[in-house]
């Protein structure tokens, strides 16, 4: 298998607080790999680190875009990150509230544009032509998600678990080839978040990304995940299938706590 991202002994300390220590990860192309821990572990940090709103303290991360050769992306600002194909959605729905579903996708499109502020002052043909090609890119993501009838929907008129699909939408119209989603089932009912599920394995088999996800929800964990990181107090405990995961001691230990010795 073909490993698309590297994480080598990533570190980020906070002052005196190490939220990450020395964690080890990758992703193969066409994976679901879920990131799992209790609260305050540091998986919102890792996130952090690899989409360029941190600069890690130590560590390397690596890509490897199908067709491109590795890069690494130390160092990156969040747009440029976005740009080499990691795009992500927040623990908490971030998106233009006021603006219309299909607005919001298109801002997320327009990374993949080529026309620059003198395009879009002047307005030449090419730019005219690129805009319209937005707009089509646009509806075609929004058809896939499952979107269409609420595209002209202001995004906060939305129904909460639209709202967190049309996050997805946004991050996947910038054409990415890993999609990173911290926590999309977070406050979602169960109906809700069986769409999710399917939706999730529909973007991977039918969009070709690959997903990396932290996610509380242990039910949708264990069905989507091929593979399972865990982390506690910033360090990579346990990695593996969901079956070994639910079986490994130290992951339950965490979990659990103390109790379990008993
Ligand atoms: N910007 C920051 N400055 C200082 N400390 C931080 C910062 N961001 C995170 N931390 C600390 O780093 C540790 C890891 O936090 P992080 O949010 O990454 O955990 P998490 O696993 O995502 O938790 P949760 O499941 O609750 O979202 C925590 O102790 C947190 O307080």
């Amino acid at each position: 298998m073909r490993t698309i991202l590297e994480i080598k002994s990533l570190t980020m300390d906070f002052g005196g607080l190490r939220a990450l220590d020395h964690v080890d990860m990758d992703i193969n192309e066409g994976e679901i790999v879920a990131l799992i821990g209790p609260n305050g572990a540091g998986k919102t940090t890792f996130f952090n680190c690899i989409t360029g709103i941190y600069a890690p303290t130590e560590g390397d991360m690596i890509i490897s875009r199908p067709g491109k050769k590795k890069t690494r992306i130390n160092g990156l600002k969040p747009n440029l990150v976005t740009e080499k194909g990691l795009a992500r959605t927040f623990q908490n729905i971030r998106l233009f509230a006021n603006m219309t579903v299909l607005e919001n996708v298109m801002i997320g499109r327009h990374c993949r544009c080529s026309s620059g502020i003198l395009g879009a002052v002047f307005r030449n043909r090419a730019t005219v032509k690129e805009e319209q090609k937005v707009v089509e890119d646009s509806y075609m993501i929004l058809e896939k998600i499952g979107l269409s009838e609420y595209v002209n929907e202001v995004a906060m008129n939305l129904p909460y678990g639209a709202q967190r699909r049309l996050e997805i939408a946004r991050a996947m119209a910038t054409e990415p080839f890993v999609l990173l989603l911290d926590e999309p089932a977070a406050g979602m009912n169960p109906q809700e978040t069986r769409e999710l599920d399917d939706l999730i394995v529909r973007l991977r088999d039918d969009e070709k990304v690959s997903i990396l996800l932290i996610e509380h929800d242990m039910k949708l964990v264990m069905s989507l995940s091929d593979r399972i990181f865990v982390m506690d107090y910033g360090k990579k405990i346990a990695q593996g299938t969901p079956d070994e995961i639910k079986n490994n001691p130290a992951v339950i230990k965490a979990y659990l706590g103390e109790e379990t010795d008993a």
